[in-house]
């Protein structure tokens, strides 16, 4: 399975993080890095989780928001193009022994973000009325 070679058999070492959906590994698929999350258990809330992260994520394009290349519901697994700085969670609290960001960096971000949620707002509304 193309999931399971792109991260080593879920190698300890390829596992870059744990999240509200279970682990997350960096993996190598088709010449490209991604980030794999695993889903560790099919129950009918985080099902949802998932068909809303899929059904929303694969059809918004936007410079600010990470970009869902795909998924595999055998394996329970979402593929994201790979942050090679983190995700920003990270970099705000400085993990991995990075340099704190400076205010300047910080104000942009986040109208960066508010820009993402204007953008979310408006589209996922479209999705939700299947326009
Ligand atoms: N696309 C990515 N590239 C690099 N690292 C990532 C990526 N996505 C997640 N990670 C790593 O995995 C950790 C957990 O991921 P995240 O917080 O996104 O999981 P989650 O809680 O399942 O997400 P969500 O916010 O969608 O509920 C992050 O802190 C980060 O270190």
């Amino acid at each position: 399975m193309e999931i399971n070679e792109a991260t080593h058999n879920f190698d300890p070492s390829w596992k870059i993080g744990e999240g509200r959906y279970g682990s997350v590994y960096k993996g190598i698929l088709r010449h490209m890095h991604v980030a794999i999350k695993m889903l560790p258990s099919y129950g009918s809330k985080t099902q949802l989780d998932f068909q809303d992260e899929v059904e929303v994520l694969s059809r918004v394009r936007h410079p600010n928001l990470v970009t869902l290349i795909g998924n595999c519901p055998e394996s329970r697994s979402l593929v994201y193009e790979y942050l090679r700085n983190g995700c920003l969670e990270d970099r705000l609290a400085c993990k991995g022994n990075t340099p704190p960001l400076p205010w300047k960096v910080r104000t942009c971000i986040a109208t960066e973000i508010c820009s993402a949620l204007v953008f979310l707002h408006s589209n996922t509304l479209v999705l939700c009325m299947g326009m």
